[in-house]
């Protein structure tokens, strides 16, 4: 066997949101810190997720935007949009941030190590052939999206081959009903692809609230995006133009087709049954409250666990880990409950807390108060396009405590943030109305329902 390279205080395999943040804040306490990452610095929000999907939901937003300019008076040309320039534009701000990374992990004293990362037998970590021991080993690998077991699924991409388009296809199939689906249906559509999104069931984001999940729906078939059932099976031509066969019919022409169905955790091929760490059915590892293993000393977070996989719940869920093992705060741990969540949509959602469905089973219908607010956004006065903003608030009664707030429409995805905040704290109905609105936003509903 290959010796020691090294021991550390604290072994992190994964360079994405939860590790890096992690071992980042750890290396603050005086201890020493290795990161282990076997692609590029960041993972997958920086490299194939929330980052460079930001940059395309701003493109497909100027889109939009070119529309409306005529209701205010512009008289603007429309000559065309170039998509390989703001791939470049893209890809060159993503190496940036990858320098960014990995020069902030030097800056924190946080060793790097390029790699593959596999468990040996004894608790300690192979990568390229050498092996490293730590006290405290976190698990932070991520996931990677399913693709299904279809006859020709291998002529779809999915969203990592999404950020590797050269060009806008003409003609797309995106399959799925989850965030990503309707993301990037959104962005597609929104650019000019003639875009169809196929969906198992009635509507998207199913397990959204219904005000959501059937305003998402509506307003992807307004903007123009084909909803049909299920996809059954793929055929290629010798040109790369695929045939999909549907529930509801055949889709002829297509350039390419996003598998968007979900995604699974990066637990295999690391070595876990050799330490004997716990998975669950879906290959989720397995971990308390406080992000312990069923192993001592070796911890899991982020995506690989599978509970709401989100950039800013892998960082939370790393920096108090950190804080737990190496700064003395024994009991801190991340309270998974009331987490805010924005889709970017066209127009955006934005919610936390429990759906109307949800809070029902909980409470029982008699104890709940819920108020809605549909109202056209103030903008769209001068627009030709109306997109109009739905809100909701679920109530527990006696006191009325917040326990949902769901919303859809223009400036949702940023109004949130500060509402997530009162709601964490267990704000009333009373006390969002003692706030004085602020005229004319569409944030002003929120304080003044009735
Ligand atoms: C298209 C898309 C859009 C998204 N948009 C948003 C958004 O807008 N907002 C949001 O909050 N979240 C978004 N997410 C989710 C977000 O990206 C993830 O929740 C987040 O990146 C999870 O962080 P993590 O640390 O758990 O894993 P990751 O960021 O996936 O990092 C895991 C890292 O571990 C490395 N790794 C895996 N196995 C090994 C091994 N054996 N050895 C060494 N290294 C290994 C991987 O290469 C990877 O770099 C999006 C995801 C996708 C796919
Ligand atoms: N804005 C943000 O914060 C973003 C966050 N993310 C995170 O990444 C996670 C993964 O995203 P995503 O991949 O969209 O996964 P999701 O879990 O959000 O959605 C996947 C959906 O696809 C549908 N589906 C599953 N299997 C099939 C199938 N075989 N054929 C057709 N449809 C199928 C299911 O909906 P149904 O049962 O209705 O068919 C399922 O809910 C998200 O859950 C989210 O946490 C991702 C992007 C953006
Ligand atoms: N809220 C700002 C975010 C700006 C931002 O965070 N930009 C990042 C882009 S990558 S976004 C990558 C994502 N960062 C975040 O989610 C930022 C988190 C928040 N600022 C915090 O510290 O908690 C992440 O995975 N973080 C892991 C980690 O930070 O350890 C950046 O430039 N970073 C350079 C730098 O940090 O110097 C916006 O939306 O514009």
């Amino acid at each position: 066997m290959a010796p020691i390279a090294k021991t550390y205080d604290y072994l992190v395999i994964g360079g994405g949101s939860g590790g890096l943040a992690s071992a980042r804040r750890a290396a603050e306490f005086g201890i020493k810190a290795a990161i282990i990452e076997e692609a590029r610095w960041g993972g997958t929000c920086v490299n194939v997720g929330c980052v460079p999907k930001k940059v395309m939901y701003y493109t497909a937003s100027h889109a939009e935007l070119i529309h409306e300019h005529k209701g205010y008076g512009f008289d603007v040309e429309f000559k065309g949009f170039d998509w390989k320039q703001v791939k470049k534009s893209r890809d060159d701000y993503i190496k940036r941030l990858n320098g960014i990374y990995e020069s902030n992990l030097d800056k924190s004293k946080v060793d790097k190590i390029t790699g593959h990362a596999m468990f040996t037998s004894d608790k300690k970590v192979e990568v390229n052939g050498v092996i490293y021991s730590a006290d405290h080993i976190l698990i932070a690998t991520g996931g990677r999206p399913s693709i299904p077991s279809i006859p020709g699924a291998e002529y779809g991409i999915t969203s990592d081959g999404f950020f590797e388009l050269e060009d806008l296809p003409k003609k797309v199939v995106v399959v799925g009903a989850g965030y990503i689906a309707v993301e990037l249906a959104g962005i597609f559509n929104s650019l000019g692809s003639n875009t169809s999104l196929l969906i198992r069931y009635d509507q998207v984001l199913r397990s959204f609230d219904g005000l959501i999940s059937k305003g998402v729906t509506d307003n992807l078939e307004v903007a123009g995006v084909k909803i049909m059932r299920h996809t059954e099976a793929m055929t290629k031509d010798s040109e790369g133009i695929l045939t999909v066969e549907t529930n509801s019919g055949i889709i002829n022409n297509v350039n390419c087709l996003v598998w968007a169905i979900g995604r699974v955790p990066n637990s295999d091929n690391l070595g876990l049954d050799r330490v004997g760490i716990n998975i669950d059915k879906h290959s989720n590892i397995e971990v308390d409250d406080y992000q312990n293993t069923n192993i001592k000393g070796i911890y899991a977070l982020g995506d690989v666990c599978g509970k709401a996989l989100l950039t800013p719940v892998a960082i939370a869920a790393g920096r108090r880990l950190a804080h737990r093992l190496f700064d003395g705060k024994t009991d801190l741990k991340l309270d998974y409950t009331n987490i805010p969540t924005v889709v970017f949509s066209h127009p955006p959602v934005g919610t936390i807390g429990l759906t109307e469905e949800e809070a029902e089973r909980k409470y029982g219908r008699e104890k709940l108060k819920i108020y809605t607010s549909n109202f056209l956004p103030m903008y769209y006065a001068m627009t030709e396009n109306k997109v109009r903003c739905n809100m909701k608030l679920i109530c527990v009664l006696p006191d009325e405590k917040v326990i949902g707030l769901h919303m859809i429409g223009q400036g949702c995805d940023e109004m949130l943030q500060g509402f997530g905040v009162a709601i964490k704290m267990g704000a009333t109905k009373a006390q969002f109305d003692e706030c004085v609105a602020i005229h004319p936003t569409s944030a002003e509903e929120l304080v003044t329902m009735r």
